[in-house]
């Protein structure tokens, strides 16, 4: 049955703190002056007009941008680890890779990302259960979405960068991510979420972010 509720687990506790958070693409200053805190259990949600910024910010997090000003701080993290390790960036682009199996892309992911729950389980929570043979490219573009949602749940990791997850989903694959992200904040996880949609998480301890239209 989709949406299930999954077994306990709990996540490494980790913060992070933005401050002064500056970010340019090409000529413009997309935001400046960014500061926000994130314990454990708490999502940041990123919302603002189209361009503005809200992506470049969750690159920024993962580390794939250089800030144009301001520092990003995380706390929770060995040294000399890379605080990569510890997130999922889902993006708008899903890496499809359409010869594969369903559960071939998932045994491929969590032999990249970590071990964790069986692809068979992920599959029914991400509403896929009964296609883990059918090729990933004749997938629709909800499913692929959902595909790439399943990649969460098979490799636990405690920071979620989320750009539009339920881009391209019906109403029942919202309830499905705001259901997912309900657990992994229970779990002590951390999660940014840019979103233009509204997200049923009544309960969720929240930190609202809203970007300004770039000048
Ligand atoms: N490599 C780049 N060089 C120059 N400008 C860029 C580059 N990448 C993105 N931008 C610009 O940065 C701005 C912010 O883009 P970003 O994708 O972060 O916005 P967003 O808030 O996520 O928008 P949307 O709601 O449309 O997804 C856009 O105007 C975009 O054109």
């Amino acid at each position: 049955m989709p949406n299930a509720h999954p077994k306990p687990l709990q996540l490494p506790p980790i913060r992070l703190a933005a401050a002064g958070l500056a970010a340019r693409r090409g000529e413009r200053l997309l935001f400046s002056g960014l500061d926000f805190t994130l314990a454990p259990g708490q999502l940041l949600l990123i919302t603002g007009p189209n361009g503005a910024g809200k992506t470049t910010l969750l690159r920024l997090v993962a580390g794939a941008l250089t800030p144009e000003d301001g520092t990003l701080v995380w706390q929770g993290i060995d040294e000399d680890a890379r605080p990569q390790a510890l997130m999922h960036l889902l993006s708008h682009r899903t890496a499809i890779k359409p010869r594969l199996t369903l559960s071939e892309d998932l045994a491929f992911w969590q032999a990249v990302n970590g071990p964790g729950p069986d692809a068979f389980e992920a599959l029914d929570r991400v509403g896929l259960g009964g296609l883990d043979w059918l090729e990933a490219g004749l997938l629709s573009a909800g499913q692929q979405r959902r595909l790439a949602l399943a990649r969460l749940i098979v490799s636990p990791r405690p920071v979620w960068l989320l750009d539009e997850p339920t881009a391209a989903l019906d109403a029942e694959g919202d309830a499905m991510v705001a259901a997912l992200l309900a657990d992994h904040l229970g779990q002590g996880g951390l999660a940014l979420c840019a979103t233009h949609l509204p997200l049923a998480l009544e309960g969720a301890d929240i930190v609202r972010l809203r970007l300004g239209a770039p000048r």
